[in-house]
């Protein structure tokens, strides 16, 4: 058995068409059922349903052989036990910054003062602003950032953005782009010596999906 450990939404629905490249079809909505456990087409293959965040977790430990995480997930995770061979170029958006329109945060900089920073994603913020030499007060979130500055929480946010019409929706401005976020495969360590030539079709498969659509690698 092969078990993926999948994050409903967009990993979900964007990986969809990879599994379907490799012959396999998940034969239950996760929108319509309840179940955590979706089988498919295949008797050998298996999707578990986790939050975005512990899909590295379950590849790590074993509870999934194989997952799909973005790379803000895996940063905050770490990586540990985990092997990541293919970037799918799926669930693409940037990791940024961002502050109140009337903030003026290249003043803020300039004058070394600290910044009070809000973000689910510490340990990527902590490295950028030490990187850049800017003192920040780190508050970690875990959803809806995009309130911190609006209520005086904090003078700026690290968030994803995509279209920025989030950010637009409650006037805050993107002021850096710290780095482009796509989502990866991650396999077990282990599982890839024990079921070697199962998971290397998936990736196989998975490889040439990706390549044949966007020859141009990020
Ligand atoms: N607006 C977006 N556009 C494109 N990709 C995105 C966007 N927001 C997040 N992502 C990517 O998709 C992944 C999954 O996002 P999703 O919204 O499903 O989970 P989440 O709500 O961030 O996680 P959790 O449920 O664990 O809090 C993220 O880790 C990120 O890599
Ligand atoms: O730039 P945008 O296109 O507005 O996307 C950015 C938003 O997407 C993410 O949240 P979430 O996963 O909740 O967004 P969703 O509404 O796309 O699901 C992220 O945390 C931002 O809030």
């Amino acid at each position: 058995m092969i078990t993926l450990a999948l994050s409903k939404g967009r990993i979900f629905e964007e990986t969809l068409p990879l599994l379907k490249a490799a012959g396999i079809e998940v034969t239950e909505d996760p929108e319509k059922s309840r179940k955590l456990i979706l089988p498919t087409n295949r008797d050998d293959v298996r999707v578990v349903l986790v939050r975005a965040t512990d899909v590295p977790t379950y590849v790590q430990y074993g509870g999934a052989d194989l997952g799909v995480a973005g790379k803000d997930v895996l940063l905050e995770h770490g990586g540990q036990g985990l092997y990541q061979p293919l970037d799918l170029r799926i669930a693409k958006c940037r990791m940024s910054v961002a502050v109140r329109a009337d903030f003026d945060y290249g003043a803020a900089v300039k004058q070394g003062s600290r910044v009070r920073v809000a973000t689910k994603y510490t340990t990527v913020a902590r490295q950028h602003f030490a990187d850049k030499g800017v003192h920040v007060d780190l508050i970690k979130l875990y959803g809806s950032m995009e309130l911190a500055p609006l209520t005086g929480l904090a003078d700026a946010i690290v968030d994803l953005v995509s279209t920025g019409s989030t950010l637009k929706a409650n006037h805050l401005v993107e002021v850096e782009q710290i780095m482009e976020i796509s989502s990866r495969l991650v396999v077990n360590q282990a599982a890839l010596k024990l079921k070697r030539e199962p998971i290397r079709r998936i990736i196989d498969v998975f490889e040439s999906v990706v390549s044949s659509s966007n020859p141009n690698p990020r």
